[in-house]
């Protein structure tokens, strides 16, 4: 049987007063005790208030022996905390621990308890040592991949300023890697690195790089299970290795929509107290060839030719977006094709829900198996659902200014509610968003509810759908027509091409064919066969916390 840990409470001095300092399992709490003193000046003039504060064990980064300052020198911050002497407690101990600022940022904050007795100070450091042990999820040791081109080329600094001090204080040993090359990451996680040695592998760059890591690791999994990635209709085998993103990119939406903000010690403090947060991944497939693994966008003509002509821009860091997007805005070009879809309908919620998807989310912790009451209702009547039966495909024909699938909200702080702000993160299906060609400005009415309140669905040339597969076949079926102009030499080719220019009248100015955004990496193709992996891999974060009242929150404020 385990051993229940007794509870550890003594009066300890903070700030020159005194307080009962208590630690159970849970939670370490210190109530402020009136002194004598104290209470006459409470009782005459009925304005003393005492303090009463409490912080989860699980939100404690590190406990440390302080040295109380006897005019030596200063050690280092994190060999020895350096303190005041107090007549009558010559020992102390900082815990450090997590404290929630607004806009659901993290910042690690100290506090500095004084004892008398030396033997008790080692106690209490040796009690709270013992219960943040217990943490099991919490990593240790953690491999790390830096992107130092990513976003404004900070990615090394961020990491050595922000974050590696963090994961010293907390005891995490790290192997560090600053990439040399596009796919570094991704092929040493595939065939060199010695997974079994790491709890997790952390992400320093932006949704690219991110991409990279996913595929390295989901793919090196795949191939230790003996799973065909090429074969679509395969159930992979989900990661056993949790992934922090330390934001340093451009867009950084995966951080943001999973974490509530870009923000590195944020990051770096959610790894640390090891939270997990399951996510959707989607395959994506061109004739039983596996193409790429997506988690946020896949985004095939605006946001594929954004993409594409910001590429060319790197130079100018993350603000080529913003000049690629208004050059695709004028453009303002248009693609056809077939989309089909397989839709979930066996599930609670659809991409217009006003609830969104929060830090232990009630959907996604079913796996997204919650059924409607109509689904219920007919599963109970066929005793089989829907989607078992292989369900109802639907096909859409159509002149499309963007297809878009958001698997999960892809907030960032460029659209803080994202592109579909009530996708959710493990409940194994993408949110399909059909933009049909309209006028220039109606288009822009839809990119500007983004960034506002309104609605961005709510335009009749524009429909979204929750979908567990999709495929898209564009008029002009782009790798035969390659193929063809490729091998049919110069006569063949120039057949061709009249063909499309008669099928195609906007061709010289007109491109026949778009291309996807695939989290930010551009995928050529344009026929594809998607499929949602539900929860494939985990992230070191917990989703989007609800705003707390304050005065509600555990947290050392006043409670
Ligand atoms: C004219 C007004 C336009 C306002 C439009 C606001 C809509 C913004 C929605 C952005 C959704 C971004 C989805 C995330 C994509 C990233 O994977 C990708 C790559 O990010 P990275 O550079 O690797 O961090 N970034 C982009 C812009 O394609
Ligand atoms: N050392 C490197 N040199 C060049 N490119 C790299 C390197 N490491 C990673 N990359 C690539 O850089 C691209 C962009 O990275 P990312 O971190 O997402 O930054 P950003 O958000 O600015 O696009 C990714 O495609 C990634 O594969
Ligand atoms: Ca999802």
């Amino acid at each position: 049987m385990e051993k229940q840990p007794r509870l550890l409470s003594s009066q300890l001095l903070l700030r020159n007063r005194v307080f009962e300092v208590t630690l159970n399992r849970t939670l370490l709490t210190w109530k402020e005790i009136q002194t004598k003193k104290k209470r006459v000046s409470g009782s005459m003039h009925n304005t003393f208030k005492l303090g009463s504060y409490c912080v989860p064990v699980s939100e404690i980064v590190a406990v440390q022996e302080a040295e109380v300052d006897k005019g030596t020198k200063d050690e280092g911050r994190w060999q020895k905390m350096s303190q005041k002497p107090i007549e009558g407690y010559p020992y102390a101990f900082t815990v450090s621990y997590v404290e929630r600022e607004r806009q659901h940022r993290w910042r690690c904050h100290d506090v500095t308890f004084h004892c008398s007795d030396g033997s008790l100070c080692q106690q209490w450091v040796q009690r709270i040592r013992e219960q943040l042990s217990l943490l099991t999820s919490r990593p240790k040791h953690l491999l790390v991949y830096i992107n130092p081109y990513g976003g404004k080329q900070q990615g090394k600094l961020i990491y050595e300023e922000k974050v590696a001090p963090l994961f010293s204080q907390a005891s995490i040993s790290t192997d560090v890697i600053v990439t040399e090359y596009a796919n570094h990451a991704r092929d040493h996680l595939k065939m060199d690195a010695d997974l079994k040695k790491y709890d997790g592998v952390v992400c320093v760059g932006g949704d690219g790089m991110f991409s990279e890591i996913i595929h390295g690791l989901i793919s090196r999994t795949q191939a230790d299970c003996g799973v065909d990635q090429n074969c679509a209709e395969e159930k992979l085998v989900p990661c056993r290795v949790r992934i922090g993103i330390i934001p340093a990119g451009s867009t950084d939406c995966i951080c943001y929509a999973t974490v509530g903000i870009n923000d590195p010690v944020t990051s770096a403090l959610h790894i640390i107290v090891g939270d997990s947060q399951a996510l959707d991944v989607c395959s994506v497939h061109h004739n039983n060839t596996f193409l790429r693994y997506s988690v946020s966008l896949l985004g095939y003509g605006f946001y594929g030719d954004v993409l594409k002509d910001s590429e060319k821009k790197r130079w100018m860091g993350p603000a080529r977006y913003d000049v690629s997007g208004v050059k695709t805005f004028l453009t303002h070009h248009y693609y056809e094709g077939t989309v089909s879809f397989l839709p979930a309908t066996d599930i609670l919620g659809t991409p217009r829900d006003k609830t969104k998807c929060r830090a232990g989310c009630y959907i996604c912790q079913h796996n997204g198996q919650l059924l409607s009451e109509d689904a219920q209702f007919y599963r109970m009547e066929d005793n089989i659902s829907h989607s078992e039966m292989g369900g109802d495909w639907r096909m859409i024909r159509g002149k499309f200014l963007a297809i878009n699938a958001a698997s999960m909200s892809c907030a960032c702080p460029r659209s803080p509610k994202g592109l579909s702000p009530a996708a959710h993160l493990a409940d194994g299906t993408t949110d399909l968003i059909l933009v049909r060609k309209c006028s220039r400005i109606n288009f822009l009415r839809h990119l500007l509810r983004h960034t506002t309140k309104d609605d961005q669905f709510d335009l009749n040339f524009v429909e979204v759908h929750r979908v567990r597969k999709f495929r898209f076949m564009p008029k002009h079926c782009e790798s035969d027509l390659e193929l063809d102009l490729r091998e049919g030499g110069a006569g063949g080719g120039k057949k061709l091409l009249r063909k499309i220019c008669r099928d195609h009248p906007a061709c010289g100015c007109t491109p026949i064919n778009s291309s996807w955004n695939c989290d930010g990496e551009v995928l050529p193709h344009a026929a594809i066969e998607v499929g949602v992996h539900c929860q494939l891999i985990r992230l070191f974060a917990r989703g989007i916390e609800d705003q707390p009242l304050f005065e509600d929150f555990c947290t050392p404020t006043v409670i």
